[in-house]
């Protein structure tokens, strides 16, 4: 047995199993039906417990090939029911086993769809996960949660090759997806991975054809040093931003970012181009958004989200920069927006004839 208390007061109980600690966090759900391991594995989840609204987790079992990052980067993973004996021709492990090996909270028997409409109506809270009941201390350190430097913990400590190809592109890891270098690497670009916090200088000398800003956890507005950064590199060279590079490229730009109530995480969000004219299914993970009254007067509001109207992606008029607050990369969810990095290429390819 094991407990998640939230900042209200409500008591969850379930079974605990993986690591059996005690930890809080930051409680948010996706609403994915299948990915939970590319969930588990997403940088950005980086010290929130997460909690899956679909009722059934573990059941085609863990293959650590196809994880987005080394290994999980959640706080706890919160479920409905977990599956005891997963069947997959792909499956190495079990979740269980998986998140035993990680040192990861898992708990399960939890009512999920209660959960989710607690946050749904109070918006995000802080929670704490414990063996027994927790104390007064647990509790009050719990409203205080905060994770500090999340994108420091989730960057690379130095800079790598992913890969070669004719296209040379620089990427920033604030905490990435690994699907983010597949995708440009099946199109024919070598990668060079910087620090999150490299110098500006350093990438400039590289004689890149393009920067692309990844994906990361935590909230735009702790990383002055990085949006420092971005005002040097904007306008230099050919940029794509994901999710939080999305949002750090606004605020280098003068707009100004809010959180949302409960965030947009899952494989099903509808998103409308609005040059096409096309809603498309995205997969997100944010809790963060552009304000839209904050833009700058070059930027066009590219994506807009269907179901709250929210900014999902911008492009500079007079820079060679374009980014979106989804995941094109999608792992896990639809493909559907895979198009964004072939427009990448073609910006940088218009962009190496100049
Ligand atoms: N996936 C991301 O890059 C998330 C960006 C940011 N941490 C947010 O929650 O909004």
């Amino acid at each position: 047995m094991a407990y998640l208390t939230l900042e209200d007061g409500t008591i969850f109980k379930g079974e605990a199993f993986g690591a059996k600690i005690d930890i809080m966090g930051e409680v948010v759900f996706n609403t994915g039906m299948t990915g939970y391991q590319e969930v588990l594995t997403d940088p950005s989840y980086c010290g929130q417990i997460v909690t899956m609204t679909y009722p059934l987790i573990g059941n085609y079992g863990i293959d650590e090939e196809i994880s987005e990052s080394a290994g999980p980067n959640v706080r706890a993973f919160v479920m409905r029911e977990m599956c005891m004996q997963p069947s997959n021709w792909n499956c190495k492990e079990t979740l269980q086993e998986y998140l035993e090996k990680y040192n990861v909270v898992g708990l399960a028997g939890i009512d999920t769809r209660e959960l989710t409409r607690k946050i749904r109506d109070k918006g995000t809270m802080h929670g704490i996960i414990t063996q027994v009941p927790p104390s007064v201390h647990q509790i009050e350190e719990m409203q205080a949660y905060e994770f500090e430097k999340p994108v420091e913990a989730m960057t690379c400590k130095e800079k790598y090759q992913y890969c070669d190809g004719t296209r040379k592109l620089a990427v920033l890891d604030f905490g990435l997806k690994r699907n983010i270098l597949r995708s440009l690497a099946k199109r024919d670009c070598a990668l060079t991975v910087f620090p999150a916090l490299t110098p500006p200088e350093e990438i400039l000398k590289g004689g890149y054809d393009g920067l692309m800003l990844t994906n990361g956890p935590g909230n735009p507005k702790d990383n002055p040093q990085i949006i420092e950064n971005l005002k040097k590199l904007i306008g230099e060279l050919p940029i794509f931003g994901i999710c939080l590079g999305h949002q750090l490229v606004a605020l280098a730009m003068g707009a100004d970012t809010e959180k949302l109530k409960y965030g947009h995480r899952g494989a099903n969000h509808p998103v409308k181009d609005m040059q096409k004219n096309k809603v498309y299914i995205t997969s997100q993970n944010h809790g963060y958004t552009i304000m839209s009254r904050s833009l700058p007067g070059c930027a066009v509001v590219s994506h807009k989200n269907w179901n709250d109207q929210t900014i999902e992606g911008v492009k500079y008029i007079g820079y060679p920069m374009f980014t979106v607050q989804f995941h094109p990369e999608a792992a896990p969810g639809p493909e559907d927006t895979a198009y964004l990095f072939d427009e990448y290429i073609e910006l940088i390819d218009r962009n190496r004839k100049i």
